[in-house]
Protein backbone atom coordinates (compact mmCIF):
# COMPACT_ATOMS: atom_id res chain seq x y z
CA UNK A 1 0.00 0.00 0.00
CA UNK A 2 2.84 2.32 0.87
CA UNK A 3 4.97 1.37 -2.22
CA UNK A 4 0.94 2.59 -4.16
CA UNK A 5 1.22 6.05 -2.49
CA UNK A 6 4.53 6.91 -3.02
CA UNK A 7 4.18 5.94 -6.73
CA UNK A 8 1.02 7.51 -7.00
CA UNK A 9 2.74 11.22 -5.19
CA UNK A 10 5.56 10.33 -7.61
CA UNK A 11 3.86 10.61 -10.80
CA UNK A 12 2.03 13.98 -9.09
CA UNK A 13 5.29 15.24 -8.40
CA UNK A 14 6.93 14.17 -11.92
CA UNK A 15 3.91 15.63 -13.62
CA UNK A 16 4.24 19.16 -11.55
CA UNK A 17 7.49 19.45 -12.18
CA UNK A 18 6.99 19.61 -16.09
CA UNK A 19 4.13 22.00 -15.94
CA UNK A 20 5.38 24.66 -12.90
CA UNK A 21 7.78 27.48 -13.82
CA UNK A 22 11.03 26.71 -13.85
CA UNK A 23 11.71 29.32 -10.90
CA UNK A 24 9.90 26.01 -8.78
CA UNK A 25 12.77 23.20 -8.49
CA UNK A 26 13.24 20.83 -5.68
CA UNK A 27 9.81 18.75 -7.38
CA UNK A 28 12.02 16.27 -9.92
CA UNK A 29 14.51 15.05 -6.76
CA UNK A 30 11.19 14.78 -4.70
CA UNK A 31 9.55 12.86 -7.68
CA UNK A 32 12.99 10.73 -8.32
CA UNK A 33 13.30 9.71 -4.08
CA UNK A 34 9.54 8.54 -3.99
CA UNK A 35 9.98 6.09 -6.68
CA UNK A 36 13.40 5.05 -5.08
CA UNK A 37 11.05 4.29 -1.86
CA UNK A 38 9.11 2.08 -4.08
CA UNK A 39 12.17 0.28 -5.79
CA UNK A 40 13.03 -0.15 -1.73
CA UNK A 41 10.05 -1.91 -0.94
CA UNK A 42 9.93 -4.20 -3.89
CA UNK A 43 13.36 -5.07 -2.98
CA UNK A 44 12.79 -5.81 0.68
CA UNK A 45 9.80 -8.15 -0.26
CA UNK A 46 12.32 -10.21 -1.58
CA UNK A 47 14.50 -10.33 1.57
CA UNK A 48 13.34 -14.37 2.15
CA UNK A 49 15.91 -15.41 -0.86
CA UNK A 50 18.16 -17.52 1.53
CA UNK A 51 20.59 -16.57 3.57
CA UNK A 52 23.40 -14.64 2.04
CA UNK A 53 21.34 -13.31 -0.78
CA UNK A 54 18.29 -12.62 0.92
CA UNK A 55 21.01 -10.35 2.98
CA UNK A 56 22.57 -8.42 -0.53
CA UNK A 57 18.91 -7.65 -0.51
CA UNK A 58 18.11 -5.90 2.82
CA UNK A 59 21.16 -4.25 1.92
CA UNK A 60 20.37 -2.88 -1.36
CA UNK A 61 17.07 -1.81 -0.24
CA UNK A 62 18.77 0.36 2.79
CA UNK A 63 20.79 1.28 0.35
CA UNK A 64 17.77 2.58 -2.05
CA UNK A 65 15.77 3.38 0.60
CA UNK A 66 18.63 5.85 1.67
CA UNK A 67 19.10 7.80 -2.04
CA UNK A 68 15.66 8.26 -1.64
CA UNK A 69 15.29 9.67 1.37
CA UNK A 70 18.61 11.96 0.61
CA UNK A 71 16.94 12.87 -3.08
CA UNK A 72 13.99 14.57 -1.19
CA UNK A 73 16.34 16.33 1.33
CA UNK A 74 18.38 17.42 -2.14
CA UNK A 75 14.98 18.09 -3.49
CA UNK A 76 14.24 20.12 -0.31
CA UNK A 77 17.45 22.33 -0.20
CA UNK A 78 17.32 23.38 -4.20
CA UNK A 79 13.69 24.22 -3.49
CA UNK A 80 14.07 26.92 -0.83
CA UNK A 81 17.61 27.83 -3.11
CA UNK A 82 20.38 26.58 -1.01
CA UNK A 83 23.85 24.56 -2.49
CA UNK A 84 22.40 20.94 -2.30
CA UNK A 85 24.34 19.43 0.45
CA UNK A 86 25.55 16.13 -2.22
CA UNK A 87 28.67 15.42 0.25
CA UNK A 88 26.40 14.36 2.98
CA UNK A 89 24.22 12.81 1.16
CA UNK A 90 27.42 10.87 -0.12
CA UNK A 91 28.79 10.82 3.21
CA UNK A 92 25.62 9.31 4.87
CA UNK A 93 24.71 6.84 2.58
CA UNK A 94 28.63 5.25 2.79
CA UNK A 95 28.69 5.28 6.73
CA UNK A 96 24.91 3.43 6.40
CA UNK A 97 26.11 1.29 3.87
CA UNK A 98 29.44 0.34 6.39
CA UNK A 99 27.66 -0.20 9.31
CA UNK A 100 24.46 -1.98 8.03
CA UNK A 101 26.61 -4.25 5.98
CA UNK A 102 28.62 -5.10 9.02
CA UNK A 103 25.27 -5.81 11.15
CA UNK A 104 24.49 -7.72 8.18
CA UNK A 105 27.61 -10.09 7.17
CA UNK A 106 29.72 -10.10 10.31
CA UNK A 107 27.90 -9.49 13.04
CA UNK A 108 24.13 -10.06 12.40
CA UNK A 109 22.43 -7.81 14.85
CA UNK A 110 18.98 -6.42 13.87
CA UNK A 111 18.78 -3.64 16.34
CA UNK A 112 22.14 -1.94 15.84
CA UNK A 113 20.91 -1.94 11.82
CA UNK A 114 17.69 -0.31 12.72
CA UNK A 115 19.68 2.35 14.97
CA UNK A 116 21.83 3.16 12.10
CA UNK A 117 18.97 3.61 9.92
CA UNK A 118 17.21 5.72 11.94
CA UNK A 119 19.83 7.92 13.33
CA UNK A 120 21.22 8.20 9.51
CA UNK A 121 17.83 8.95 8.13
CA UNK A 122 17.08 11.37 10.97
CA UNK A 123 20.23 13.78 9.64
CA UNK A 124 18.63 14.22 6.24
CA UNK A 125 14.97 15.24 7.90
CA UNK A 126 17.45 17.60 10.35
CA UNK A 127 18.77 19.14 7.61
CA UNK A 128 15.22 19.65 5.65
CA UNK A 129 14.02 21.10 8.65
CA UNK A 130 16.93 23.77 8.49
CA UNK A 131 16.69 24.99 5.16
CA UNK A 132 12.53 25.26 5.74
CA UNK A 133 13.26 27.12 9.28
CA UNK A 134 15.69 29.37 7.32
CA UNK A 135 14.15 30.15 3.68
CA UNK A 136 10.25 29.55 4.44
CA UNK A 137 8.13 32.23 3.75
CA UNK A 138 5.66 32.62 6.52
CA UNK A 139 2.74 30.78 5.41
CA UNK A 140 0.67 28.15 6.57
CA UNK A 141 2.11 25.53 3.77
CA UNK A 142 5.71 26.31 5.03
CA UNK A 143 4.61 25.67 8.98
CA UNK A 144 2.31 22.71 7.97
CA UNK A 145 5.50 21.45 6.31
CA UNK A 146 7.42 22.05 9.10
CA UNK A 147 5.72 20.46 11.51
CA UNK A 148 5.97 17.24 9.58
CA UNK A 149 9.56 16.82 8.78
CA UNK A 150 9.65 17.82 12.28
CA UNK A 151 7.32 14.80 13.66
CA UNK A 152 9.04 12.46 11.24
CA UNK A 153 12.34 13.17 12.91
CA UNK A 154 11.28 12.72 16.47
CA UNK A 155 8.99 9.59 14.88
CA UNK A 156 12.68 8.13 13.46
CA UNK A 157 15.27 9.42 15.92
CA UNK A 158 12.65 7.85 18.97
CA UNK A 159 12.95 5.10 16.96
CA UNK A 160 16.44 5.06 17.19
CA UNK A 161 16.88 5.78 20.71
CA UNK A 162 14.04 2.76 22.13
CA UNK A 163 16.10 -0.06 19.92
CA UNK A 164 19.23 0.72 21.65
CA UNK A 165 18.52 1.76 24.65
CA UNK A 166 14.82 0.66 25.49
CA UNK A 167 15.85 -2.84 23.78
CA UNK A 168 12.17 -2.86 22.00
CA UNK A 169 12.98 -4.40 19.06
CA UNK A 170 14.37 -7.52 18.21
CA UNK A 171 12.97 -8.91 14.97
CA UNK A 172 10.77 -7.41 12.24
CA UNK A 173 7.82 -9.34 12.80
CA UNK A 174 7.61 -9.29 16.85
CA UNK A 175 7.54 -5.39 17.09
CA UNK A 176 7.13 -3.68 20.73
CA UNK A 177 4.44 -0.88 21.13
CA UNK A 178 6.25 1.95 19.78
CA UNK A 179 7.90 -0.06 16.63
CA UNK A 180 4.11 -1.43 15.67
CA UNK A 181 3.25 2.34 15.56
CA UNK A 182 6.44 3.40 13.69
CA UNK A 183 5.60 0.70 11.44
CA UNK A 184 1.69 1.76 10.95
CA UNK A 185 2.14 5.69 10.66
CA UNK A 186 5.22 5.52 8.10
CA UNK A 187 3.18 4.50 5.07
CA UNK A 188 0.91 7.00 5.68
CA UNK A 189 3.59 9.76 6.75
CA UNK A 190 5.37 9.18 3.08
CA UNK A 191 2.10 10.22 1.05
CA UNK A 192 1.99 13.30 4.12
CA UNK A 193 5.72 14.57 3.39
CA UNK A 194 5.01 14.33 -0.20
CA UNK A 195 2.10 16.39 -0.11
CA UNK A 196 3.39 18.87 2.29
CA UNK A 197 6.10 19.37 0.11
CA UNK A 198 3.13 19.72 -2.66
CA UNK A 199 1.51 22.32 -0.49
CA UNK A 200 4.61 24.59 -0.59
CA UNK A 201 5.15 24.26 -3.91
CA UNK A 202 1.94 24.97 -5.13
CA UNK A 203 1.99 27.81 -2.74
CA UNK A 204 5.08 29.60 -4.56
CA UNK A 205 3.61 28.83 -7.74
CA UNK A 206 0.60 31.06 -6.38
CA UNK A 207 2.99 33.75 -5.72
CA UNK A 208 4.45 33.37 -8.94
CA UNK A 209 1.39 34.06 -11.00
CA UNK A 210 0.64 36.66 -8.87
CA UNK A 211 3.34 38.39 -9.43
CA UNK A 212 3.42 37.65 -13.22
CA UNK A 213 -0.27 39.01 -13.81
CA UNK A 214 1.06 42.53 -12.50
CA UNK A 215 4.44 42.71 -14.88
CA UNK A 216 4.81 43.26 -18.33
CA UNK A 217 6.26 40.26 -19.77
CA UNK A 218 8.77 42.22 -22.02
CA UNK A 219 10.26 44.91 -19.74
CA UNK A 220 9.28 42.95 -16.27
CA UNK A 221 8.50 46.51 -14.81
CA UNK A 222 4.55 46.55 -13.90
CA UNK A 223 2.11 46.30 -16.04
CA UNK A 224 -1.38 48.40 -16.03
CA UNK A 225 -3.27 46.17 -13.09
CA UNK A 226 0.26 46.28 -11.20
CA UNK A 227 0.37 50.08 -11.63
CA UNK A 228 -3.33 50.11 -10.53
CA UNK A 229 -3.02 47.88 -7.44
CA UNK A 230 0.06 49.82 -6.48
CA UNK A 231 -1.37 53.43 -7.16
CA UNK A 232 -4.17 52.58 -4.74
CA UNK A 233 -2.08 51.92 -1.79
CA UNK A 234 -0.27 55.10 -2.78
CA UNK A 235 -3.63 57.46 -2.40
CA UNK A 236 -4.56 56.03 0.64
CA UNK A 237 -1.60 56.67 2.08
CA UNK A 238 -1.48 60.41 0.33
CA UNK A 239 -4.85 60.58 2.17
CA UNK A 240 -3.27 59.79 5.86
CA UNK A 241 -0.15 62.09 5.05
CA UNK A 242 -1.50 65.06 2.82
CA UNK A 243 1.68 64.83 0.45
CA UNK A 244 1.97 64.66 -3.15
CA UNK A 245 1.56 62.03 -5.33
CA UNK A 246 3.38 63.06 -8.78
CA UNK A 247 3.30 61.33 -11.97
CA UNK A 248 5.35 61.08 -15.11
CA UNK A 249 4.07 59.92 -18.60
CA UNK A 250 6.86 59.15 -20.38
CA UNK A 251 6.61 58.32 -24.26
CA UNK A 252 9.31 57.51 -26.61
CA UNK A 253 9.65 59.83 -29.71
CA UNK A 254 9.10 58.79 -33.54
CA UNK A 255 9.23 54.96 -31.97
CA UNK A 256 7.55 54.03 -35.29
CA UNK A 257 10.90 55.13 -37.42
CA UNK A 258 12.81 52.84 -34.75
CA UNK A 259 11.19 50.07 -35.90
CA UNK A 260 10.78 50.38 -39.34
CA UNK A 261 14.01 51.41 -40.03
CA UNK A 262 15.59 48.48 -37.29
CA UNK A 263 13.36 46.17 -36.84
CA UNK A 264 10.64 45.13 -34.39
CA UNK A 265 13.12 42.83 -32.42
CA UNK A 266 15.50 46.22 -31.74
CA UNK A 267 12.22 48.14 -30.83
CA UNK A 268 11.52 45.57 -28.19
CA UNK A 269 15.56 46.15 -27.13
CA UNK A 270 15.30 49.80 -26.78
CA UNK A 271 11.76 49.32 -24.59
CA UNK A 272 13.79 46.98 -22.09
CA UNK A 273 16.41 49.09 -22.58
CA UNK A 274 14.88 52.26 -21.48
CA UNK A 275 12.99 50.59 -18.84
CA UNK A 276 16.01 49.80 -17.15
CA UNK A 277 17.71 53.41 -17.43
CA UNK A 278 13.97 54.46 -15.96
CA UNK A 279 14.27 52.38 -13.30
CA UNK A 280 18.22 53.29 -12.70
CA UNK A 281 17.36 56.82 -12.21
CA UNK A 282 13.98 56.24 -9.47
CA UNK A 283 14.40 55.42 -5.87
CA UNK A 284 13.60 52.04 -4.38
CA UNK A 285 9.82 53.82 -3.17
CA UNK A 286 9.23 54.87 -6.79
CA UNK A 287 6.95 52.68 -9.10
CA UNK A 288 7.38 52.66 -12.59
CA UNK A 289 5.10 50.60 -14.84
CA UNK A 290 4.50 50.40 -19.18
CA UNK A 291 1.23 50.73 -20.28
CA UNK A 292 1.59 48.84 -23.47
CA UNK A 293 3.15 50.58 -26.37
CA UNK A 294 6.20 52.78 -26.18
CA UNK A 295 4.52 54.28 -23.04
CA UNK A 296 5.77 54.32 -19.53
CA UNK A 297 4.63 55.73 -16.42
CA UNK A 298 5.91 56.12 -13.11
CA UNK A 299 4.68 57.44 -10.13
CA UNK A 300 6.83 59.17 -7.31
CA UNK A 301 5.25 59.32 -3.90
CA UNK A 302 6.14 62.18 -1.75
CA UNK A 303 7.25 64.21 -4.46
CA UNK A 304 6.10 67.54 -5.39
CA UNK A 305 6.48 69.41 -8.99
CA UNK A 306 10.42 70.40 -8.16
CA UNK A 307 11.79 67.21 -7.82
CA UNK A 308 9.85 65.73 -10.06
CA UNK A 309 10.65 67.72 -12.98
CA UNK A 310 14.66 66.91 -12.04
CA UNK A 311 14.16 63.21 -11.66
CA UNK A 312 11.94 63.77 -15.36
CA UNK A 313 14.83 65.69 -16.79
CA UNK A 314 17.65 63.28 -15.34
CA UNK A 315 15.39 60.04 -17.51
CA UNK A 316 15.60 62.27 -20.55
CA UNK A 317 19.21 62.83 -20.45
CA UNK A 318 20.29 58.52 -19.07
CA UNK A 319 17.93 58.03 -22.20
CA UNK A 320 20.35 60.04 -24.47
CA UNK A 321 23.14 58.36 -23.46
CA UNK A 322 24.41 55.40 -26.30
CA UNK A 323 23.62 52.17 -24.93
CA UNK A 324 25.04 48.67 -26.33
CA UNK A 325 22.88 46.97 -29.17
CA UNK A 326 22.85 43.33 -29.44
CA UNK A 327 26.22 42.66 -31.10
CA UNK A 328 29.38 43.75 -29.63
CA UNK A 329 30.62 47.03 -30.24
CA UNK A 330 27.07 48.09 -32.15
CA UNK A 331 25.05 50.55 -30.39
CA UNK A 332 21.07 50.78 -29.75
CA UNK A 333 19.48 53.38 -31.85
CA UNK A 334 19.63 56.84 -30.35
CA UNK A 335 16.21 58.12 -29.34
CA UNK A 336 15.28 60.52 -26.93
CA UNK A 337 11.45 61.07 -25.15
CA UNK A 338 8.31 63.21 -24.14
CA UNK A 339 7.41 63.45 -20.74
CA UNK A 340 3.91 64.93 -19.12
CA UNK A 341 3.94 65.61 -15.36
CA UNK A 342 0.65 65.61 -12.99
CA UNK A 343 0.80 66.45 -9.52
CA UNK A 344 -1.82 64.98 -6.95
CA UNK A 345 -2.33 67.05 -4.18
CA UNK A 346 -5.83 66.48 -3.66
CA UNK A 347 -6.45 62.65 -2.18
CA UNK A 348 -9.89 62.54 -3.64
CA UNK A 349 -8.66 62.49 -7.14
CA UNK A 350 -8.59 59.32 -9.03
CA UNK A 351 -6.09 57.04 -11.32
CA UNK A 352 -7.81 58.01 -14.53
CA UNK A 353 -8.06 61.83 -13.82
CA UNK A 354 -4.56 61.77 -12.63
CA UNK A 355 -3.64 59.65 -15.60
CA UNK A 356 -5.82 61.99 -18.49
CA UNK A 357 -3.96 65.21 -16.88
CA UNK A 358 -0.38 63.69 -17.07
CA UNK A 359 -1.36 62.40 -20.98
CA UNK A 360 -2.26 66.16 -21.36
CA UNK A 361 0.73 66.97 -20.71
CA UNK A 362 2.58 64.80 -22.47
CA UNK A 363 0.62 65.94 -25.69
CA UNK A 364 1.23 69.20 -25.35
CA UNK A 365 5.57 68.14 -25.26
CA UNK A 366 4.74 66.32 -28.49
CA UNK A 367 3.07 69.14 -29.67
CA UNK A 368 6.09 71.87 -28.79
CA UNK A 369 8.47 69.64 -30.53
CA UNK A 370 8.77 66.01 -28.52
CA UNK A 371 11.86 65.62 -25.97
CA UNK A 372 10.54 67.71 -23.51
CA UNK A 373 8.18 68.19 -19.96
CA UNK A 374 5.30 69.96 -19.62
CA UNK A 375 3.77 70.27 -16.57
CA UNK A 376 -0.16 69.52 -16.48
CA UNK A 377 -2.85 71.86 -14.46
CA UNK A 378 -2.79 71.58 -10.43
CA UNK A 379 -6.09 69.65 -10.83
CA UNK A 380 -8.27 68.28 -13.25
CA UNK A 381 -10.45 69.97 -15.39
CA UNK A 382 -13.33 67.26 -14.16
CA UNK A 383 -12.37 68.31 -10.55
CA UNK A 384 -12.79 71.52 -11.07
CA UNK A 385 -16.25 70.95 -13.00
CA UNK A 386 -16.95 69.06 -9.66
CA UNK A 387 -15.87 71.86 -7.15
CA UNK A 388 -17.71 74.59 -9.01
N1 LIG B 1 9.10 46.84 -30.98
C1 LIG B 1 7.92 47.10 -30.46
N2 LIG B 1 7.16 48.05 -31.02
C2 LIG B 1 5.98 48.34 -30.47
C3 LIG B 1 5.50 47.66 -29.34
N3 LIG B 1 4.28 48.18 -29.03
C4 LIG B 1 4.03 49.13 -29.95
N4 LIG B 1 5.04 49.25 -30.82
C5 LIG B 1 5.19 50.14 -31.96
O1 LIG B 1 5.35 51.46 -31.50
C6 LIG B 1 5.04 52.35 -32.59
C7 LIG B 1 4.28 53.56 -32.04
O2 LIG B 1 4.11 54.42 -33.08
P1 LIG B 1 3.38 55.82 -32.91
O3 LIG B 1 2.19 55.66 -32.01
O4 LIG B 1 3.15 56.38 -34.29
O5 LIG B 1 4.38 56.73 -32.10
P2 LIG B 1 5.81 57.28 -32.46
O6 LIG B 1 6.33 56.75 -33.75
O7 LIG B 1 6.67 57.06 -31.27
O8 LIG B 1 5.52 58.80 -32.66
P3 LIG B 1 5.31 59.88 -31.51
O9 LIG B 1 4.84 59.17 -30.28
O10 LIG B 1 4.28 60.80 -32.07
O11 LIG B 1 6.61 60.54 -31.31
C8 LIG B 1 4.24 51.53 -33.59
O12 LIG B 1 5.04 51.31 -34.72
C9 LIG B 1 3.99 50.20 -32.86
O13 LIG B 1 3.97 49.10 -33.75
C10 LIG B 1 6.32 46.64 -28.77
O14 LIG B 1 6.00 46.00 -27.77
N5 LIG B 1 7.52 46.39 -29.35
Amino acid sequence: MSSLMAGAMSIVLFAAHRSFPSEIQGLQHWAGGLLLLVMAALLYSARNSGPILGDIVVLMANSVLLWGIGLAMIGTQVFYGQRPQWRLFHVVWAVGMAGIGYSLFIESDFTIRVAIFSFLVSIFYCSQLWAIIRHGESHFSTTFFAALILFQTLVVLTRGLLVLFGGEYTDLMRPGYFQSLYLATSNFMVLLLAVGFMTVATRRLQAILERRSTLDPLTQVLNRRGFADIYAKERALLQRNCDHLTMLSIDLDFFKAINDSHGHLTGDRVLINIAKVIGKVLRTSDHLARFGGEEFVVLLPGTGIERALSVAERIQGAIKLPCEGIKKGSLLPACTVSIGLACQMDAEEDLDSLLMRADKALYAAKDGGRDRVEIADALAPAMRAVRA
